[in-house]
């Protein structure tokens, strides 16, 4: 057992350790040996200890053995200018995000320019804009507060005017404002332009059930991976270890490498010591999953206010999972079963949704207190968002246009539970899987 635990512990650390994961040829000692044992856990300690990076250059988070100062991947040759970044957002994962990426962009700057705008949707804070605190006391007070942002990123309360000269675009609001966003950005993208969505949900239009990402190709004409993960922005942002999964395919005018954004430039835009990342072509897995777990934590919520325990919880997650795959399977048949549960934009990101995101604490609190999901967002969330109330209506309204409502007795009850004062008592009854027919 012992040493099933220390092969665990040497196979993680070789996976997250730069060098251990540069010495792939490293021999494991027989476990028999105690004392070559001891000899390793000393050689394993000193390589850690001289790999321990700096203080990150804010100085407020704590060093940890993950800390690096480079990854393998930064072994690469730019044929072009620095990509030069844009966030677009700068809600609670919005600025997590764009933290992130100014921590890569200053690291990498052979590949990134250093600088990079953050849009804000500005607003008054007392006397002064959310854009001139960032600016100025590098934290957003609102939206992520008491973290200290990196001072290469810079607030921009002008649209156009934050993504001008921007190779890559990184989408992060609240997927309802995104329709506004795009249309205002609209003429105003060069092709050549990629862009990420780290957005959660679905756009509901005259083509149906769209993903962010197509939403964002088909208005603006650039190519748009996604990034999703379990990532509750607030653990991020105090870089406590995760990790994400990011999609992106190549398009079609695909410069090259080198030339072009590609699976290389994203995993050093995104990854970093605290923040694990893997580049996958799935769009359509990640973004289905991290739409449609939302709806699921809400259900969940309902469950941990209700008091039923965590047998529950793990019944709503189960049922969940099996219409979330089911969904991606009839509607966006491109995206592969195996993403739901190999990367962490699947189940992980289920599982530390439903555990402690804004939509369990949401629905837990319309549980206990009787208010509606409107009333539980604003009271408890300051201005953020819990995207599974509109996602929950969006799923609804198309399973609704294509007759199969009944086909999602889960998601289905939650639509009824948030939009028409179906008791949450009834919840069991509305999934319960009848295989006897009552003659
Ligand atoms: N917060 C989290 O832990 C995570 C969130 N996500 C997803 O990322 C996306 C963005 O979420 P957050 O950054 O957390 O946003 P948020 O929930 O913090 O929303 C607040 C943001 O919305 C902006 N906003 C308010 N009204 C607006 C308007 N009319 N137009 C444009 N922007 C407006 C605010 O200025 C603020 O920046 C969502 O789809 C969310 O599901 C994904 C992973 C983690
Ligand atoms: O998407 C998230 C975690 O990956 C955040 O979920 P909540 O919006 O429910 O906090």
């Amino acid at each position: 057992m012992l040493a099933l635990r220390r092969l665990t512990r040497y196979t993680f650390l070789k996976r997250t350790h730069p060098v251990l994961s540069a010495h792939r040829a490293y021999k494991f000692f027989p476990l028999s040996s105690t004392c070559s044992r001891r000899t390793f856990q000393i050689q394993l300690r000193s390589k850690m200890t001289a790999h321990i990076n700096h203080k990150s250059h804010n100085g407020n988070q704590d060093d940890h053995p993950f800390k690096r100062s480079d990854s393998a991947v930064s072994i690469m040759h730019l044929k072009r200018e620095p990509f030069k970044i844009t966030v677009i957002g700068s809600g609670n994962w919005g600025t997590t995000i764009a933290k992130v990426i100014a921590e890569n962009t200053e690291l990498h700057s052979h590949i990134f320019n250093p600088e990079v705008r953050m849009w804000v949707f500005d607003e008054k804070i007392g006397d002064e804009n959310l854009t001139d605190i960032i600016n100025t006391r590098h934290q957003n007070v609102k939206y992520l507060p008491n973290i200290d942002l990196p001072h290469n990123l810079v607030a921009d309360p002008d649209l156009l005017h934050s993504i001008k000269g921007a190779d890559i675009l990184v989408f992060n609001i609240p997927h309802q404002f995104l329709p506004n966003i795009v249309k205002q950005l609209q003429g105003h993208v060069a092709p050549h332009v990629r862009a990420i969505s780290c957005l959660k949900g679905f756009e509901l239009g005259s083509k149906g059930v769209q993903l962010l990402s197509s939403y964002v190709t088909d208005e603006l004409g650039v190519q748009c991976g996604a990034l999703s993960g379990a990532n509750l922005a607030p653990e991020v942002a105090k870089e406590h270890w995760s990790e994400t999964t990011v999609a992106y395919q190549l398009p079609k005018d695909y410069q090259g490498e080198g030339k072009d954004v590609d699976h290389k430039v994203l995993k050093l835009l995104f990854h970093r010591p605290y923040f694990h990342v893997n580049v996958i072509d799935d769009v359509a897995g990640i973004s289905i999953a991290g739409a449609l777990k939302n709806v699921v934590a809400l259900a969940c919520g309902f469950v941990e206010g209700m008091g039923w325990g965590n047998n529950a919880s793990a019944a709503i997650q189960r049922l969940g999972l099996g219409e979330i795959i089911k969904f991606g399977r009839m509607f966006f048949p491109e995206s592969k079963v195996e993403t739901y549960y190999q990367e962490s934009a699947g189940v992980a990101d289920l599982i530390t949704t439903c555990s402690g995101g804004r939509n369990v604490k949401v629905a837990t609190y319309m549980a206990k207190t009787g208010k509606s999901a409107l009333e539980a967002e604003k009271e408890l969330l300051n201005g953020q968002s819990a995207q599974g109330i509109i996602t929950c209506r969006e799923v609804h309204e198309w399973l609704q246009t294509c007759e199969l409502t009944q086909e999602y007795p889960l998601f289905e009850a939650v639509y009824q539970i948030v939009y028409n004062n179906v008791r949450m008592e009834d919840l069991p009854e509305m999934i319960e899987e009848l295989d006897i027919e009552d003659k």
